[in-house]
């Protein structure tokens, strides 16, 4: 539903800020006589309106609906006051009769009959009620519908449609109230109103809500007729219809889905025209030139073409030349459309304008007879089921979380609970061994104890028998029997225990002494090792003698070898034997040396083969058994011995 306000013709310029507008001093020509309407017609136009709105009030189907026409009377001004006050006013209302006589001369009049008639008394209220509320009801319920006010200048079109009623609030225009009753009627939750505000001057449209906007162009839809103005300032306000058609049903705040279809709500879009239009004088009685010349023809084009659709559709014309005027599109859908369609003309009492005054009735005997064909305009509101479904679907998404939430905190609940029951259950049943553990250790101390007592008590009476029944200390014959058995059990384990101790003890005797023997033959081994390499030390020393002393007999031999050429050559019989001069460098050497390095030294000196021969050789074989026999040391005999073997071995014995 929206409310467009039209001011055809009309400028801010001249009038006051805000909504408040004023006319230029435009003219509206027409020809009075030849639309001048008969008493009966109107009487039968009259209940044809009253039909056809009772009819299609409440109702989804397309019905006839004429457009309805009040006629006001606005009361003399201050100028009419002075300058007519010797005239009678040019025309007389009956409102009771719902007519008006237009006076022609003072004896005759013609008479016309409106929807209503509203006289200089009419309040504001009144004038609202019976021209303007019937249409705001039918555009709450779906239609679209047209509130038009049509006048000459100056004679309250604009005071009947856009007072504000700042000061006095009985003085707001139909404008307001309708506005109020509206914004009373909708629900700010299911509903969306939407207000344009423009002015059409001189063939352009001009958004007064938003000035700078000033050449908006009109759309029409060709299917269904509807007249937009997309370029202009625009706030819809759309209504729901309930429970028409609506899948959705409300529980506790809750929207859940009803049944298995989904339809989308119905949704009622209506749209509700407030037409302030400029006046209608004839151009040649405004006076205008030059631009406001060209202001007053552009007007009256306006209007011209407005009469000219307004005659053909009461005349039932083939053709209605709606295309003529951008005025004549804007209001296509309100005359001859689909809109309930209320029309007040407004004329002075004043005399002087009477043709001005017949012109207007004229236009609005016209206008009564033309007939809409008024419907509501439901459609699916899609875009509402998708909010709601939106909706629904967080609302779900969010259950489901909580749900979900709520299912995993019992899942982690329960497996806490139950780790706990299971710890519980395990410290009682540890607690419960343990307590069992000790009262076993306990009873088996006691027993022994007991059999230990017991062992004692017999081994001093000296009482070996078993008894059969009680003993004479109360203790019954079955438990004897069991005491005596685990006696005879603790005393075989007592002695086996004792017996592996006894072989622990032999075992860790023997070890020791293994261990002993180990660490003595360690010793031995040392003391061995030692000697060894003492010997191997000592046998260094030696060899290192032996060379020496092979060296030494070297030069002994040379030098016997020196002294047997001298011999020979002296042929003496009577010199000292080389072994006798070698027994004496051998002796002379062992003096020079002592213990067993001169020992070592005969035995190399008789191990060498070379000296055994030169030892034959010097006929010493009797010096050396001298030798022999004169030497009590044993190495000296096998070496001597040795080389005498050798020598016999060689054939060395002469
Ligand atoms: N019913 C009424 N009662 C008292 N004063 C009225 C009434 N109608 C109009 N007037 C006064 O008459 C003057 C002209 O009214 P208004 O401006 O509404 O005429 P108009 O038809 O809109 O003129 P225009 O076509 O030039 O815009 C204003 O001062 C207004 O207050």
């Amino acid at each position: 539903m929206s409310s467009n306000s039209y001011r055809n013709g009309s400028s801010i310029s001249r009038g006051g800020g805000g909504m408040k507008l004023e006319n230029y001093n435009s003219k509206y020509s027409s020809s009075s006589s030849s639309f001048k309407s008969k008493v009966q017609q109107s009487t039968a136009a009259s209940s044809t309106l009253r039909r056809s709105s009772t009819g299609a009030s409440r109702d989804d189907s397309t019905v006839s609906g004429r457009v309805r026409v009040a006629v006001r009377l606005r009361p003399r001004n201050s100028e009419e006051m002075v300058a007519d006050a010797d005239f009678a006013d040019c025309v007389e209302l009956q409102p009771e009769l719902k007519r008006l006589k237009l006076r022609k001369n003072n004896w005759d009049s013609d008479t016309y009959e409106f929807d209503e008639v509203l006289t200089e008394f009419a309040s504001q209220k009144r004038v609202y009620e019976v021209v303007a509320k019937p249409v705001v009801e039918s555009v709450l319920d779906g239609y679209n519908g047209t509130v038009m006010a049509y006048g000459q200048t100056g004679t309250g079109k604009t005071y009947t449609l856009g007072r504000l009623g700042e000061e006095d609030a009985a003085d707001r225009g139909i404008m307001v109230r309708a506005m109020e009753d509206i914004l009373t009627e909708v629900s700010p939750e299911n509903d969306l109103v939407s207000v344009s505000y423009f002015q059409l001057y001189m063939e352009t449209i001009q958004d007064l809500l938003n000035p700078a906007n000033d050449n908006i162009s009109i759309v029409e839809d060709p299917k269904s007729g509807d007249v937009s103005l997309p370029g202009a300032t625009l706030v819809h306000i759309k209504r729901s219809v309930k429970g028409k058609n609506s899948s959705f049903s409300s529980e506790n705040g809750n929207m859940t889905l009803t049944g298995k279809t989904l339809k989308p709500p119905v949704m009622r879009k209506s749209k509700l025209v407030i037409v302030d239009l400029a006046g209608s004088e004839r151009i040649d009685k405004s006076g205008s030139e030059g631009h406001t010349l060209d202001e007053a023809k552009s007007i009256n084009l306006s209007l011209s073409a407005l009469g000219k659709c307004i005659n053909a559709l009461a005349e039932n014309s083939a053709h209605v030349p709606v295309r003529d005027s951008k005025l004549t599109r804007l209001l296509r859908d309100s005359f001859g459309g689909t809109a309930r369609t209320s029309l007040i003309i407004t004329i002075g009492p004043s005399p002087r304008h009477r043709g001005e005054t017949s012109s207007t009735i004229m236009f609005g005997q016209r206008a009564m007879k033309v007939e809409n064909m008024v419907k509501i305009k439901e459609e699916f509101d899609y875009k509402s089921l998708s909010r709601r479904l939106e909706i629904q679907l967080d609302k779900l998404i969010a259950e489901h979380e909580r749900q979900q939430k709520a299912f995993q905190d019992e899942i982690e609940r329960i497996a806490l609970e139950a780790q706990k029951r299971v710890a519980e259950v395990e410290q009682n049943y540890a607690d419960a061994l343990e307590m069992e553990k000790l009262k076993c250790q306990k009873d088996y101390i006691e027993s022994v104890k007991r059999l230990e007592e017991q062992a004692a008590k017999q081994e001093k009476q000296g009482h070996r028998k078993v008894k059969v029944g009680p003993s004479e200390d109360g203790i019954d014959p079955k438990s004897n029997s069991e005491l005596l058995r685990l006696n005879k059990s603790f005393t075989m384990k007592f002695f086996l225990r004792k017996a592996a101790e006894a072989e622990v003890d032999n075992l860790r005797n023997q070890m020791i002494h293994w261990k002993n023997t180990e660490a003595a033959r360690n010793a031995e081994l040392l003391k061995l090792r030692k000697m060894l390499e003492d010997e191997e030390c000592q046998k260094a020393k030696l060899e290192e003698e032996i060379e020496m002393l092979q060296s030494q007999l070297l030069q002994i031999s040379f030098e016997a070898d020196e002294s047997r050429r001298n011999l020979d050559r002296d042929l003496s019989g009577n010199v000292p034997s080389s072994l006798d001069s070698l027994i004496p460098q051998v002796k002379h050497q062992q003096l020079r040396e002592s213990g067993d390095g001169e020992k070592a030294s005969m035995v190399k000196l008789f191990e060498q083969e070379s000296n055994q021969e030169k030892i034959v050789e010097a006929g010493g074989l009797t010096s050396l058994l001298t030798l022999l026999r004169s030497s009590n040391d044993e190495t000296i005999h096998r070496v001597a011995a040795g080389a005498i073997a050798n020598l016999a071995m060689n054939g060395n014995f002469h």
